[in-house]
């Protein structure tokens, strides 16, 4: 037996030990905001997506494995692949909040890599928890830009079916996402020095990777090239002394091949890759993604994971709240697409009645029901073949439709309401809602088969309130506003309460306020007082995380008369949108209700309720 084998077997033994008399699967699983929080913590997910779930989806999916990235503490954030290789028994421990550490689940890959900071791999029995045995895990750690670990990666397997071990396997995806890290944290205005024993294996995720300012100093490196080099070498390090040639000499080989001695002894062949210019990133997208990078990082992040997915049959959730331009966000993706001639088919999910999503998403045969239309219904989703199905407001489907939906996402073909023939179907899905959906999924409201077929990337798009390139945004909507003509200015009183303000309808209500102003406004200056719904709200008085709450029902009908009825233009006054307001009516409605049902039941003197 192996070295690392017998090293490997007595770290199990010792976990073993370890958890021996501690109570399993008693911690509670994490909710709401401190879920959100760690999600939001975790930048790494998304690289994660990119680079591995894009990379790699077909080789998961063909070995039917599972994979699965918790945080430093050991709860799951965020999984993918085939829930179906899960026993049901075990379903509940791969939730997103689901605490993986020993002291939570007991001797398990997850909790035994993170408590070692080691590759570990478990199997069957050596699970302490019966739920677990039918599974095989391989786990490695994840390492951010500082070196420590943040996280872990695992992969879960059915040892019957996979023979092959996967851990070589998922430390290679770790330290592929480690390069990615470093490379995005310090890639701009720093060179990256890749290195191995040979000139064949510089573009293995195994390389040594070192991270050199344009001075020739050390800023960081990857846990490979701290083995390498070993553990003790001083931090900011210049050139010279690692190497001992001078740093001018290494640069003018940029691109080209170097071989390179470290410290007199060591010779590895290398490649120096020169800082890279964001300029050129962006310089490189579709027209349709341009208009919308304006310069913050969250929604550059996301866009550029959209533009490299858009085209690999992997299914996105677009998250943001009301307003933030998800259905923009999607518009864009489309244009930018190879299937851009064919059509995006957008079903509002909220804004169908319940026992209406059905039809119109599968579509119906001639006299299905009563009421349908004589001549059938042929269903969103079969309009969308070839083209892209887009789910808005995903969050409100009915359970009973999620499950059918499942089926066709499943099965690739869809059966119309009262047919007996399936038809086969071509869609890129993309999804969006407002609602936490993760959440909704803890809770048992949002079907966890059906979130991980529509997850396979999540986009979490920024609020305006922390959107980073405000100004740009103001100025961008603006000139749209005042085309042809040249936009207006702001005044500093005006450009300081836009910042300060909490923005709660998002760009919706950013560009009618603006809308607004420059009706109002008769000069190039655009000041204060042509805002007035500016003028009477602050940040400070609103909550932390902002939610619009609807007016109440006699203000709501009052407004909605003295626009005679136009939701539309009912909803523009609001600065939401007009699903958000039809929600609202409805509530509203339910909430009348109600109270006329409470006044009936306690017999109103002069209302004789028959
Ligand atoms: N980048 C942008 N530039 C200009 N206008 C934008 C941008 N993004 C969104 N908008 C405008 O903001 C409004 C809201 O956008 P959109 O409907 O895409 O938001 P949403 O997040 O889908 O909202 P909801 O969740 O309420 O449906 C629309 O009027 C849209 O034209």
């Amino acid at each position: 037996m192996s070295e690392s084998l017998v090293h490997h077997r007595q770290r199990l033994q010792a976990a073993q030990r370890r958890c021996q008399n501690l109570p399993m699967g008693e911690q509670s699983p994490l909710h709401g905001s401190e879920l959100r929080r760690r999600l939001d913590e975790h930048a790494v997910l998304s690289v994660l997506e990119s680079s591995i779930v894009a990379d790699y989806a077909q080789l998961l999916e063909h070995w039917k494995s599972y994979l699965v990235m918790t945080d430093r503490d050991g709860v799951l954030l965020r999984s993918w692949g085939q829930s179906e290789l899960i026993p049901d028994t075990a379903r509940p421990l791969f939730s997103p909040g689901q605490p993986w550490s020993e002291s939570a689940l007991g001797c398990n890959a997850i909790g035994i890599c993170l408590h070692d900071q080691l590759p570990t791999f478990v199997s069957g029995k050596q699970h302490s928890l019966h739920a677990l045995r039918d599974l095989e895990c391989s786990a490695a750690p994840l390492v951010d830009p500082r070196g420590d670990v943040d996280g872990c990666l695992a992969m879960f397997v059915d040892p019957r079916r996979v023979r092959s071990r996967t851990q070589g396997f998922v430390q290679v995806l770790a330290q592929q996402l480690e390069n990615r890290r470093l490379i995005d944290a310090y890639g701009d205005g720093h060179y990256q020095l890749t290195f191995n024993n040979s000139p064949d294996n510089l573009d293995s995720p195994r390389a040594g990777l070192l991270i050199i300012d344009s001075a020739g100093q050390l800023q960081a490196m990857n846990a490979r090239a701290r083995w390498i080099l070993g553990e003790h070498i001083p931090a900011r390090l210049h050139w010279h002394q690692l190497c001992g040639t001078p740093w001018r000499e290494a640069r003018a080989h940029v691109e080209g091949r170097l071989d390179i001695t470290f410290h007199g002894r060591l010779l590895c062949h290398a490649r120096l890759s020169p800082p890279r210019r964001p300029q050129d990133q962006r310089a490189a997208l579709h027209p349709a993604w341009r208009a919308l990078d304006l310069g913050d990082s969250k929604l550059h992040h996301a866009i550029l994971l959209a533009e490299r997915l858009k085209d690999a049959g992997i299914p996105m959730l677009i998250q943001g709240e009301t307003g933030v331009g998800k259905e923009v966000f999607v518009r864009a993706l489309h244009a930018a697409s190879q299937r851009a001639d064919m059509p995006l088919v957008a079903i509002n999910c909220a804004a169908i009645p319940s026992e209406l999503v059905e039809a119109e998403l599968f579509g119906y045969e001639r006299g299905a029901f009563t009421g349908a239309d004589p001549r059938g219904k042929i269903g969103r989703i079969r309009q969308a073949h070839g083209g892209r199905l887009f789910l808005d407001e995903i969050g409100d489907m009915p359970l009973g439709v999620q499950a059918r939906l499942l089926r066709v996402l499943q099965e690739r073909q869809v059966t119309p309401l009262g047919a007996t023939d399936a038809y086969a179907v071509d869609i890129e899905l993309v999804a969006a809602t407002h609602r936490p959906l993760e959440e909704q999924v803890a809770e048992g409201r949002f079907r966890a088969d059906l979130y991980y077929r529509l997850c396979g990337v999540s986009l979490p798009l920024p609020p305006v309130r922390e959107r980073e390139d405000l100004r740009q945004l103001v100025m961008s909507l603006l000139s749209d506003l005042a085309t042809p003509l040249p936009p207006p200015r702001l005044s500093d009183a005006l450009w300081s309460r836009i910042q300060s303000h909490a923005w709660p309808g998002n760009i919706r209500e950013l560009e009618n306020l603006l809308r607004v102003g420059m009706a109002i406004a008769d000069g190039n200056m655009l000041d204060i007082d042509h805002l007035p719904a500016l003028s009477a709200t602050q940040r400070a008085s609103l909550p932390p995380s902002v939610t619009r709450t609807a007016p109440s029902a006699d203000s709501m009908s009052e407004r909605l008369a003295r626009h005679n009825g136009n939701v539309s233009s009912l909803a523009r006054e609001l600065g939401v949108s007009r699903t958000t307001l039809y929600k609202w009516l409805r509530d509203a409605e339910k909430r009348h209700a109600s109270v006329v049902d409470d006044q009936a039941t306690q017999g109103w003197p002069d209302q004789g309720i028959t």
